[in-house]
């Protein structure tokens, strides 16, 4: 009886949609004869029965007041004046329950709704599937969050006071009623965290299920305490529910959400998604909503989100189609160099520079460092941690340091990557966002949702996986209203595809730094320099860890056609950059595989990775294709940021054959060095 009253119950947001389309004239009888026709409930279930139209019979008389302001089909072009735009209407309407919107006004401190949250909470309370764009930083994750609990508490009222739920009979792992999927770990903890805080005043239920995770401490969670929400990670989502001895199930799943949609909508994840979605009640099992938000919705992905969502779903967009989807006041800066051997000194100028300024600013300097593999946050990490002081304290289980010199002793460094366990992961995402100054060396891991309060810089190396991806990264910075700047460090061959991967974004050129011009070995000579303390640095870098960034590179430039020049380049990087006497050798069976078998400056062989191994006492087995140590001329010029021309190097260097011969006059690394 009360699993088919549940049901019942269940079905309320899309007979409220229906009714929506209806007209409000209509609902009120359509809803009348609905209660009348509820033969299964039981008498006293009637008052919350009549609690929930009521609260969607508001919803969609508000949402029609608006279409008819707007004079619009479109409810989402409808009057912003007549949709809910502060959290304590919500009580005063009887829309959202009292406890929930104390949490939100008196715990969270939270008045006014972003844009995303008006325009999707008054629809997803109604019941509405949405898919929902807006800039990164805006409130998404509450614009889903809100309406799943208040659509819970809607079927069950006794969740709404505390004791209500928590280890009740009711509460079971088959109670779950929301699941949130989200495509990094890290952001599911995030997510889940800001849940927890939401619910803190009712008896909801939150749990996690991530990967890295003990699968079966989770379980016993689950178990134990009972879920209503579960936010979790496509992998650890499919185990769990494809697994019979786990005994979760979700038979009154009434919402799904998929935080960051477009990703977990490509390629990599759309399997596990699919097989998640199997594995649930089908709709007609169980009415559910189904809402998606991202900042980025690619043309690419609108064809499935069709296939995932009820028809007549909503598509809020807070993003015109003019517009990029990044914040216009976070000033976007590009820095080209001649040189990978360049960029460290120059970030290590760049975070000088601006910790010095942090005081005058009144904004501490905060930073993530992107790097496109793990091998290079690792080196990069190290250099950085390595320009403190000798004898500087580790300071925390997981080797964050401060940096006394050049820096202040207050700037935590620390790094996220796959390489870390998820327990060093979920700790330097911690330590980094009550960190009041601070540098987080990361992979892409941190790249989307993730909300580091105050972050004022996010520091790209080299060309970003993508466009989404690049606003994802930017997107760490200027939330919530703050400030934020962006930077890209480019070397000039990359500059012609991050062009055409970031064209149209407000990207700026700049020139401040003197790294990216200077003369790596004449700055050797003054020991101040940027460049002199990395080289002290990279002193004390085992050699395994640069084998390691060295062949990490060939994966992250597989793009590059130019494979001479990447050659030569990453030649430069491990001979000036990191001062060894030759090239790391690489595997011939990957040097083939990559297309650099024959390719000059590509040094074949077998050097083991111990942290002993040397480099420099001559070749141990790797022959040496071409020049090992000698530099040809470098030529840049510097046109100015935005010249069009593109990298003027040859394309000849094909495959590696001409090189055999020695072309005469052929320059090596011929890259404008303001092409992007
Ligand atoms: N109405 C509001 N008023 C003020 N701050 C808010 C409001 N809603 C959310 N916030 C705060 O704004 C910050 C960013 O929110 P959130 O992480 O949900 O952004 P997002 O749009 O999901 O970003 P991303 O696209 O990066 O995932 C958070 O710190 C959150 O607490």
């Amino acid at each position: 009886m009360r699993r088919a009253f549940q049901r019942t119950q269940a079905q309320l947001p899309r007979f409220s949609s229906a009714l929506r389309r209806s007209g409000v004239s209509r609902q009120l009888a359509l809803q009348s004869d609905w209660l009348l026709d509820l033969k299964d409930i039981k008498q006293g279930s009637l008052p919350s029965a009549t609690r929930a139209i009521h609260h969607s019979l508001r919803l969609t008389q508000n949402i029609a007041a608006a279409k008819a302001e707007a004079n619009t089909d479109a409810p989402t072009n409808a009057s912003e004046k007549s949709l809910i735009t502060k959290f304590h209407e919500l009580e005063t309407q009887e829309i959202v329950h009292r406890n929930v919107v104390k949490t939100l006004t008196q715990d969270m401190g939270l008045s006014d709704m972003t844009e995303v949250q008006t325009k999707t909470i008054n629809q997803a309370l109604s019941g509405n599937d949405i898919i929902a764009q807006a800039k990164t930083g805006t409130g998404k994750t509450l614009a889903f969050l809100l309406p799943i609990l208040q659509n819970i508490l809607n079927v069950d009222p006794s969740l709404a006071q505390r004791s209500g739920g928590r280890r009740g009979p009711r509460t079971t792992a088959d109670d779950i009623r929301a699941l949130i999927i989200s495509p990094t770990r890290e952001l599911a903890e995030q997510i889940a965290a800001e849940a927890k805080k939401l619910v803190r005043n009712t008896g909801v239920i939150v749990q996690t299920a991530v990967g890295g995770t003990q699968k079966s401490a989770g379980l016993r969670n689950i178990q134990h305490q009972g879920c209503h929400i579960l936010v979790g990670t496509p992998g650890r989502l499919k185990d769990i529910f494809s697994d019979p001895r786990a005994g979760v199930q979700a038979p009154d799943l009434s919402a799904l959400v998929f935080d960051e949609a477009d990703r977990l909508l490509d390629q990599g994840f759309w399997p596990e998604i699919q097989e998640i979605m199997r594995l649930l009640p089908t709709p007609a099992e169980c009415d559910r909503q189904t809402m998606m938000f991202s900042a980025t919705v690619p043309r690419g992905v609108v064809d499935l989100v069709r296939s995932t969502l009820k028809p007549g779903f909503d598509f809020v967009r807070c993003v015109r189609d003019d517009e990029e989807p990044t914040h216009a006041r976070v000033p976007q800066k590009v820095v080209t160099f001649p040189g990978l051997e360049q960029q460290v000194p120059a970030l290590v100028e760049l975070c000088t520079r601006c910790i010095k300024e942090g005081p005058e600013k009144g904004r501490p300097f905060k930073a993530i460092v992107y790097c496109n593999s793990t091998a290079e946050a690792t080196l990069v990490s190290d250099i950085l941690r390595n320009l403190a002081t000798p004898g500087a304290e580790r300071n925390d289980a997981f080797g964050s340091l401060r940096a006394p010199h050049p820096w202040s002793r207050d700037v935590r460094l620390l790094e996220i990557h796959a390489k870390l366990s998820q327990a060093q992961r979920t700790q330097a995402a911690e330590s980094f966002r009550h960190a009041q100054s601070g540098i987080l060396l990361s992979s892409d891991v941190t790249a989307r949702g993730m909300d580091f309060p105050n972050v004022t810089h996010v520091i790209q190396m080299g060309t970003p996986p993508s466009r989404e991806q690049y606003i994802h990264r930017l997107g760490r910075t200027a939330r919530a209203g703050k400030e934020g700047e962006g930077w890209l460090f480019l070397h000039n061959f990359e500059a012609r595809e991050a062009r055409s991967r970031l064209g149209g974004l407000p990207l700026q050129k700049d020139e401040s730094l003197t790294c990216s011009t200077v003369n790596v070995e004449n700055a050797l000579k003054d020991p101040e320099s940027p460049v002199a303390m990395v080289r002290a640095a990279m002193k004390k870098i085992p050699k395994a860890t640069l084998h390691k960034s060295y062949l990490a590179m060939f994966g992250v430039y597989q793009w590059i056609r130019d494979k001479q020049a990447l050659a030569y380049a990453l030649q430069d990087l491990a001979i000036k950059g990191w001062g060894l006497t030759q090239t790391p050798s690489v595997p011939p069976g990957i040097a083939q595989r990559l297309g650099f078998s024959r390719v000059e400056g590509v040094r074949l062989g077998h050097d083991d990775l111990e942290p002993d191994s040397s480099f420099g006492g001559g070749s141990r087995g790797g022959s040496s294709y071409g020049r090992s140590g000698g530099f040809g001329d470098r030529r840049s010029s510097r046109s100015g940021f935005g010249d069009d021309r593109g990298p003027r190097s040859s394309r000849s260097y094909d495959g590696g054959n001409q090189h055999r011969q020695g072309r005469p006059g052929q320059q090596r690394g011929q890259y404008s060095h303001n092409a992007f």
